[in-house]
């Protein structure tokens, strides 16, 4: 009951001032309800009058978060005994939600290879960048499929502007890390702090793969008034998706409105020529000598994202190693034969949890939820972070923010472990192959 009207509280702070939503709201609580009747508390000293003036406004928010059409009546009493919610101080606040995911600095505008088909999405985040008081475009907003660089270019935001001012607010999440924040702020009757938090300690705000709220209403609420605020205020929001926000499911039709507000930019996969200097770039970077023999064969034979032609290049260097040889046209058409079936294949999180809580007998809310739990979960949670990454084209970050936003170290040690014990145990490696064969969407 309290929880639709926090819902409720979230709503009004979006229409109020900050001043009248902090005098006459922030405090107050629902104490009884009946069907048409509301009983709100409020905390002593105040005038219960104020109230009626805002009468149509609460009916209109309890109406929008409750869907509830019938009438409800709200009835404002002083309570002698109120027990005001304690507010928590900022560090303990942030400490609760953890707010931002630290950007990664490999992620910057220097080593994006743009090339036709990114060249628009590139220039327009270089230009929010450059002016981060949401002056450009705002929002920007960034769609492509998988593995075409818009973390990439999201992150690229953050780390420019906190390079050129460290005190910038910079907060950079997932769409899914924000639903987790408002389950555990809704569970723990912390909304009002979260909007707080939003409204008044952030200047950027970056988030990644919004196709994720599909259906997630109570979510796309809160953020639709957060992002209003921070809109009103001038403070630059960038998204990113993987199709356009008309195209997301389930999307409410106010937020496909407000991030039409600003400019929309898509990423189209690069073409040959542009994966080839990509593959230039990144064996560049690792300082590793390939001919241009070999970079033409696999920009030709890996078409489908970047981020597969980073993991052949990552794979050359390891069968280079292995076999003691230099990397030559044998070396990359065993990669190419090797990744083949990872580029034709890319199944659902979801199929993968559902399997391996199948063969582990554990449930898959047990999976998800954080904190390390039994050394059996551990290990069935390993085991999928792994199964996502070789069959879906998914980041590192997505994979961790899937198991109750577990940072990216941690999913490349689950990867790591797994890789370990397949290589000492063959029965654990015939294991993991036959998961494999049983994941399909
Ligand atoms: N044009 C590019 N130039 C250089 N590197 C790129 C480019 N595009 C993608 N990458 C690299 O490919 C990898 C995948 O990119 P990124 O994670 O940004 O993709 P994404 O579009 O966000 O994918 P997803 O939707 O799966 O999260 C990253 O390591 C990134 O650095």
């Amino acid at each position: 009951m309290q929880v639709e009207w926090e819902r409720c509280l979230n709503y009004l702070h979006g229409m109020l001032s900050d001043t009248v939503f902090k005098t006459y709201f922030a405090q107050t609580k629902l104490v009884s309800q009946t069907p048409g009747h509301a009983v709100i508390a409020v905390p002593p000293g105040l005038d219960v009058k104020v109230y009626a003036a805002y009468k149509d406004l609460i009916r209109l928010a309890w109406k929008d978060v409750s869907h509830d059409e019938a009438p409800v009546e709200f009835e404002f009493q002083p309570q002698d005994v109120y027990q005001p919610q304690v507010s928590s101080s900022d560090n303990s606040f942030r400490e609760f939600i953890k707010p931002s995911v630290p950007l990664s600095g490999s992620f910057r505008f220097e080593n994006f290879v743009p090339g036709d088909k990114a060249q628009l999405a590139f220039n327009a985040a270089l230009a929010v960048a450059r002016n981060p008081d949401g002056t450009q475009y705002n929002p920007l907003f960034i769609y492509g499929s998988s593995g075409l660089g818009k973390t990439h270019l999201l992150q690229s935001i953050g780390n420019y502007i906190l390079e050129e001012d460290p005190t910038k607010r910079v907060i950079y999440l997932t769409s899914e890390d924000f639903s987790q924040q408002y389950m555990k702020c809704l569970q723990e009757k912390r909304i009002t702090e979260m909007s707080d938090f939003y409204r008044n300690e952030v200047d950027i705000l970056l988030i990644d793969d919004i196709q994720n709220w599909t259906g997630k209403y109570e979510t796309q609420n809160e953020f639709f008034l957060i992002f209003n605020a921070l809109h009103q205020a001038g403070k630059q929001i960038v998204l990113t998706s993987d199709a356009p926000a008309a195209e997301v499911k389930n999307l409410s039709d106010r937020l496909v409105s407000r991030f039409s507000w600003g400019l929309t930019v898509d990423i189209q996969p690069p073409d040959v020529e542009t994966r080839e200097a990509i593959l230039h770039k990144k064996a560049e970077e690792r300082h590793l000598e390939i001919s241009d023999e070999v970079i033409r064969y696999l920009a030709e034979n890996i078409a489908s994202n970047v981020r597969c032609l980073e993991s052949a290049i990552i794979k050359l260097t390891l069968q280079s190693s292995l076999m003691s040889h230099d990397i030559d046209m044998n070396i990359a058409q065993k990669v190419v034969t090797e990744i083949a079936p990872t580029l034709r294949r890319r199944v659902s999180l979801d199929a993968v949890l559902h399997a391996v809580s199948q063969h582990y007998e554990v449930p898959e809310t047990k999976l998800i939820e954080p904190g390390r739990g039994t050394k059996e979960i551990s290990k069935a949670r390993q085991v999928a972070m792994f199964l996502m990454r070789e069959l879906s084209p998914i980041s590192l970050q997505s994979i961790g923010s899937r198991f109750g936003g577990k940072d990216h170290s941690t999913v490349v040690h689950a990867i790591k472990s797994v890789k370990k014990e397949m290589e000492t145990d063959p029965s654990f490696a015939r294991l993991i192959e036959s998961l494999k064969n049983t994941i399909h969407d």
